[in-house]
């Protein structure tokens, strides 16, 4: 049964699961306009691929390969081939302020440096938050992060890169240099 409560495989019990952004009320009303106003059609691949919030390209899975530097955690895997430059999903989470980002958490990404705004789903998200990082894992990322609009709404989208991704391959990002350094020491 399709319900509020319903989550994909593996999600973990300590976090909500999320369809839509959840905005913090500290975001100014003239900043909150520029990511949510207009009224842009639905992109018809977005209504195809989440038309209940669980994406049908991707699962959550355990790592239990102790050779894989998140071994214990969970990562995001192709559920079918996914072609090249395809729009898979799009990270959801709490929209906040930079001034409110959690210093501890290992979830929050940049949604518009200019505007100042990011989006945390360390508590509140989708499957976007389980993309590892390629680093010790794959040669080079797989998929990326790009921003674009959906019905008048900025979200941050993960996008299959140049080449075609296998079903059953690790979907894997490029956190950026500065994630790695902020956390040595
Ligand atoms: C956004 S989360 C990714 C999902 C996470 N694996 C989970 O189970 O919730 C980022 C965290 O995943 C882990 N991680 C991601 N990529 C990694 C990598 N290449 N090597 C080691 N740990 C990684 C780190 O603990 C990092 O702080």
């Amino acid at each position: 049964m399709k319900g509020r409560s319903e989550t994909p495989k593996n999600w973990p019990s300590s976090v909500t699961y999320i369809t839509k952004c959840v905005y913090s009320k500290k975001i100014s009303p003239e900043t909150l306009a520029q990511l949510t106003a207009g009224n842009l059609p639905q992109n018809p691949q977005q209504q195809q691929h989440t038309p209940g919030g669980i994406s049908k390209l991707v699962r959550i899975k355990l790592i239990t390969d102790k050779g894989h530097p998140a071994c214990g955690q969970y990562g995001l895997f192709s559920a079918c081939k996914i072609s090249a430059k395809t729009h898979i999903l799009d990270y959801m989470g709490y929209v906040h302020p930079d001034f409110e980002s959690d210093p501890t958490s290992d979830y929050d990404i940049s949604l518009d440096s200019r505007l100042g705004v990011a989006i945390d789903a360390q508590r509140i998200g989708n499957e976007g938050r389980m993309v590892n990082d390629y680093r010790g894992i794959g040669d080079r990322p797989n998929v990326m992060f790009d921003d674009h609009m959906v019905n008048g709404e900025r979200r941050m989208g993960i996008y299959a890169m140049a080449k075609d991704i296998a079903k059953g391959e690790e979907l894997l990002v490029s956190y950026g240099k500065g994630f790695w350094k902020a956390r040595i020491n």
